[in-house]
């Protein structure tokens, strides 16, 4: 039985039981059940479960100062704390802890009782925890600490120089130097990666000369830190390129910026607190290697979903490509030998390359033992928290902003821009109406073989040929927009025109994203959960809340938003037959033939899209970026749970017990099968990668991932909702860059599908599927671009 169904089978039976009893009864048979470990294999071990059943759950309205929210939307509490708690069975559970069952964290309810949350204070609650060093803290002199804390810059900045060797370290990168830091003009100069590093490298460096008594130390005083720039132009009725300012009050400008950390559900299970990888088992044991995971449990199998199609699925990789860019500390460095049998001696300290079995089922053959794997970033400190460990960020902004059409920073902007009438540049077939982005003249960005090789506003557009067609969709889109805003208004500027074009693009963008795609990968009840659903048509919304941090999470990105990879088809069925999904990376030259783009549309919207499971093409897991004269590429699922490592996102059973859902207390909670193979591979079930755990879940209803995932990127979406000012349907009264209700209402209007009809190369030979994102069907048949189906936006609202 699959973990999801046995989960829900046990928590409905767990309910049922339970909800005449009373409170003290009820205790006694949720430490009974979970003693004999049983219901369908799981513990009663449920945060909410218990709350439901002792009769402590609050159906009355929280307290004035707090809201009913879901736990992993509750800042304020320390929700390890809750998890940590929730891993032990009751009976092993610390008296002292109890209060989580009830008192100021009172449960109440979401959703008429389907749902439960927590009364999440609105403000942090302060934890007297016995551990925190404060008897240690006495034992230090100020004078003391500040020697061992210079000490440890030493060791750092010479452990940095083997970072960098040809490199200049500078003295002013050091930690002390945060407070004035100049503000970098482009996204993520080098200084920004070196000093992150430095950062991390210092507080292992003061843990291990201290025995860890300084850093607890340390860390304890107020930071020094990096505040964001004061936003003078806050109220521009623009976005910025990088993300900043969209938050005006004082520290939040830079939340959600290109370059700023990702946020973290969940404190990371760093080896040593700080930065270490995770690589260790709670059995002491080593964990298992990626790759040997990805090859024991996922295989390339033909698994068809029934609804969605294969847009849908690149539609997701074009939207994580907008908020998300882990940045290699060194894009250059080699981990592996060229012939992969070894790892390099003296390999960069950011190198952490997957080991490869002598008996892999398919590596072997090419004497392959070392898989390249270069860790990621960590930003430096930029807010006032105190955090003393490695915190990843993103290169490119984390809001749904179009930064993947118009770059991430103002150059990158300048760079892709006409500087005429608002367009972007572009290739421009004048016979074929074939506009294509403009071509990428350097030599990284595609295969060498490739004859073309397109400039986007993301460095990974050119990854897959379908993901070029969405990048081509919104160029055109963009384009045309201008054309007929000039058209509206011949006295608007160059710059004028392009950022109104650009204004309504992103809130298409956003409008496909919430309305037609999100709900598609999450399904209702998640929707609903996390009120995720759009403002009827000409109503503004206003969701805006400047406490909301819109920054991706680790979680996020390493792990829920990749479901994607196991949604990726191993043959692309295009108009003239079927081709390995492989051959089209980075090599999308086919784009120069007359109706390419058109019939790639066509196909993408009648091929189903895989099913998330434990399938995965071997075009990912074999032949990901196959080098010149190499029959095989890296595994990208073994990359993926060796990422979650490298950012130490803990395992999957804690973010189970975060969604207040059972964990998996046994392998057969994964399944007869699949257990057995968990169990060959994991020492315990509470080792399981998340990454694993979550695409091994049944998918929701109506959704196509399970229910893990789900609320994690459902927490996420609602954070890149409320977080963000200029969010396309918030009003005059938080939006600077509002539209009108007119406006407004054209925009609601737009699907993906009157999107490809604008921007087909031959709109009276292009057929679309009304519901782009599913395979034809009763409710969904193929209708003409000229349809009554497919609107029109109408731009006259927006003559001056
Ligand atoms: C053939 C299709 C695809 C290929 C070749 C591909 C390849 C990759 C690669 C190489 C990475 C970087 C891995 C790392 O070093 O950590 C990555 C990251 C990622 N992919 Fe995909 N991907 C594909 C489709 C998708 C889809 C369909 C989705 C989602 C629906 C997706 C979501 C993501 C996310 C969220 C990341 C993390 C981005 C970051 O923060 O760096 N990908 N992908
Ligand atoms: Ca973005």
């Amino acid at each position: 039985m699959s973990v999801r169904s046995s989960l829900i089978k046990g928590l409905a039976v767990s309910y049922k039981n339970m909800t005449h009893c009373t409170v003290p009864l009820c205790v006694v048979i949720l430490l009974s059940m979970s003693e004999t470990a049983s219901i369908d294999g799981m513990r009663a071990n449920d945060f909410y479960t218990q709350g439901k059943a002792n009769g402590t759950h609050s159906r009355s309205p929280c307290p004035p100062d707090s809201s009913c929210v879901r736990l992993l939307q509750c800042p304020e509490v320390d929700r390890m704390s809750i998890v940590r708690y929730l891993s032990r069975p009751p009976h092993l559970r610390p008296p002292a802890e109890r209060r989580w069952e009830s008192s100021v964290w009172r449960r109440c309810t979401l959703q008429n009782g389907e749902f439960n949350g927590i009364c999440c204070p609105s403000h942090p609650v302060l934890e007297n925890s016995a551990d925190n060093g404060s008897l240690l803290l006495s034992k230090m002199s100020q004078h003391a600490l500040e020697e061992l804390l210079r000490h440890a810059e030493t060791i750092a900045y010479q452990e940095l120089e083997k970072f960098f060797p040809e490199g200049n370290v500078h003295e002013d990168l050091v930690v002390h130097s945060h407070g004035g830091l100049p503000l970098p003009d482009d996204v993520l100069p080098p200084e920004l990666v070196r000093e992150g590093l430095q950062e991390v490298l210092t507080w292992q460096a003061l843990e291990r000369i201290s025995n860890g008594t300084a850093v607890v130390q340390h860390a304890q005083r107020p930071k020094r830190c990096l505040v964001g720039p004061p936003c003078e132009k806050g109220h521009s009725r623009y976005r910025t390129f990088d993300g900043r300012c969209n938050n005006i009050k004082p520290g939040g400008s830079l939340w959600g910026s290109a370059g700023y950390p990702m946020e973290r559900l969940l404190p990371p299970a760093y080896g040593d607190g700080i930065w270490a990888p995770r690589i260790v088992s709670y059995t002491g044991r080593y964990l298992p290697s990626a790759r040997k995971l990805s090859s024991t449990l996922f295989v390339d199998l033909h698994q068809p979903h029934a609804t969605r199609n294969v847009l849908f699925m690149q539609f997701g990789q074009f939207l994580a490509h907008d908020f998300s860019r882990n940045k290699a500390i060194d894009t250059k460095a080699k981990c592996c030998t060229e012939d992969g049998t070894a790892r390099m001696k003296n390999a960069s300290l950011g190198c952490m390359p997957i080991p490869v079995s002598s008996r892999d089922d398919f590596y072997s053959q090419h004497g392959v033992r070392c898989m390249h794997f270069m860790r990621a970033a960590v930003a430096p400190m930029r807010d006032c928290e105190s955090v003393s460990h490695g915190r990843q960020l993103s290169s490119v902004s984390h809001f749904i902003d179009g930064s993947a059409i118009y770059g991430t920073s103002t150059k990158q902007a300048h760079e892709l821009r006409a500087h005429e009438g608002g367009r972007l540049k572009s290739l421009f077939h004048r016979r074929f109406h074939n506009e294509l982005p403009p071509l990428d003249r350097s030599k990284d960005s595609c295969d060498s073989g490739a004859e073309m090789c397109f400039l986007t506003g993301d460095g990974r557009s050119n990854q897959l040929i379908s993901l070029v067609a969405v990048h081509t969709l919104f160029l055109r889109e963009h384009n045309r927009l201008a054309r007929r805003l000039q058209q509206l208004n011949p006295h608007w500027s160059d710059r004028t025109l392009f950022q109104e074009a650009r204004r309504i693009v992103i809130a298409q963008l956003q409008h496909i994203a919430f309305g037609e795609y999100l709900p598609k990968v999450i399904g209702p009840r998640y929707t609903s959960l996390y009120r995720l659903h759009l403002p009827s048509h000409g109503t503004y919304s206003e969701f805006y809340n400047p406490n909301t941090n819109p920054s991706v999470s680790s979680e996020f990105t390493v792990a829920a938003f990749r479901f994607g990879h196991s949604t990726v088809p191993s043959k692309l069925e295009l108009k003239d037959g079927p081709v390995d999904t492989w051959r089209t990376f980075l090599n999308p030259t086919r784009f120069r033939e007359r109706h390419f783009y058109d019939d790639l549309f066509e196909a993408l919207q009648h091929q189903p899209m895989q099913s998330v499971d434990e399938m995965f093409s071997t075009s990912l897991t074999r032949f990901l970026n196959v080098k010149q004269g190499k029959e095989y590429g890296v595994d990208l699922a073994a990359i993926n749970i060796q990422r979650g490592r490298d950012h130490a996102v803990r395992p999957y059973n804690d973010y189970r017990r975060l969604g207040g859902k059972l964990d998996a207390s046994s392998f057969e909670d994964f399944g007869a099968e699949t257990g057995q193979k968990l169990r060959s591979l994991y020492s315990h079930p509470d080792d399981v990668d998340l990454y694993v755990g979550g695409v091994l879940e049944q998918p929701v209803e109506g959704g196509v991932v399970g229910d893990t995932f789900a609320e994690l990127i459902a927490d996420q979406f609602s954070k890149f909702q409320h977080g963000d000012r200029y969010f396309y349907s918030n009003g005059p009264e938080t939006n600077p860059g509002h539209f009108t209700v007119p406006q407004l209402k054209e925009i609601q209007r737009v699907t993906l599908a009157s999107l490809i009809c604008a921007n087909a190369g031959d709109p009276h030979r292009m057929y679309v599927l009304p519901d782009a994102f599913d395979l034809p069907g009763d409710g969904n048949r193929e209708v003409d671009c000229t349809a009554h189906e497919i609107p029109r936006l109408d731009l006259s609202w927006w003559r001056d």
